[in-house]
């Protein structure tokens, strides 16, 4: 997929290939963040265990901010498939601008469902894939470090819902204009939706944990994640905020006139 070729990026097959590989890189950072215990400490603003001078957040805040300030100066942001987490902190890039041609509409900056996906990981992602519910003050470091990964790679992948709205809308304009100027969002969340895409998903991810899940040459070994999880994770949260995404990048589409 080339953000330069606006072609490459609106077609629909090509948009859930790219979807199917940050599956893994998915599944590989769960694995990462499973060696850990829940580290509830990490998350709590303020907690007196982490105490950080002069910032008013968790850890993995703080941590995730000044990852997102070095990485906005890296031009991680111009970027039209990355959404920061502190959109009103990053930096300008140190690196020249890239002029990417319009892919998305002129507000889908704004669609940021950042805030949702850490509190969703924090509160139920996190408990499923912890080694155990516990405390390992000397492991705070990674685990706030494979967080930030997971994060990051969990936003791309919902806020991907943005393409497949666009080339969505691109393909059945007069059906979608329709259904947005009647604000009809189940009209538009019924039409996005397609089943069978769906159920191959969770195939899939069932067959990978299976595999990826286990050391293959020792099959009564430690479960670093299991089918269920993995199946439970995209089903009830990384689906439907994806779903979410495009209702709500798609009921602002008549705003713009690309
Ligand atoms: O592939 C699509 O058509 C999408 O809209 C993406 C997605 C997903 O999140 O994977 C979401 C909704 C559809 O029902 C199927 C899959």
């Amino acid at each position: 997929m080339d953000f330069l070729k606006p072609d490459t990026v609106l077609n629909l097959q090509n948009i859930r290939a790219e979807l199917v590989k940050m599956e893994d890189t998915i599944i590989f950072q769960f694995i990462e963040r499973s060696h850990f215990a829940t580290c509830s400490s990490v998350y709590q603003p303020n907690h007196p265990g982490v105490s950080i001078p002069n910032f008013d957040g968790s850890f993995l805040d703080w941590a995730l901010l000044h990852l997102e300030i070095t990485h906005s100066q890296l031009r991680r942001f111009e970027s039209p498939d990355e959404t920061p987490f502190f959109p009103n902190e990053i930096l300008k890039p140190i690196l020249p601008s890239i002029n990417y041609p319009p892919i998305l509409a002129s507000y889908a900056s704004e669609v940021n469902y950042n805030d949702k996906i850490k509190k969703v990981y924090i509160d139920r992602i996190v408990p499923l894939i912890s080694k155990y519910d516990g405390d390992q003050k000397e492991n705070y470091g990674s685990v706030a470090t494979r967080d930030c990964e997971v994060l990051q790679n969990l936003s791309r992948r919902i806020h991907f819902g943005k393409f497949v709205a666009e080339a969505k809308f691109q393909s059945a304009k007069e059906l979608y204009i329709e259904l947005i100027k009647n604000k009809d969002v189940e009209g538009i969340m019924k039409h996005i939706t397609n089943s069978a895409v769906e159920e191959k998903i969770l195939e899939r991810l069932t067959k990978k944990a299976e595999v990826y899940g286990v050391d293959p040459t020792n099959k009564e070994g430690e479960r670093r994640i299991t089918p269920e999880y993995l199946v439970k994770i995209y089903k009830e949260i990384v689906i439907p905020i994806t779903k979410e995404v495009e209702v709500e990048y798609l009921l602002r589409r008549l705003e713009s006139d690309y």
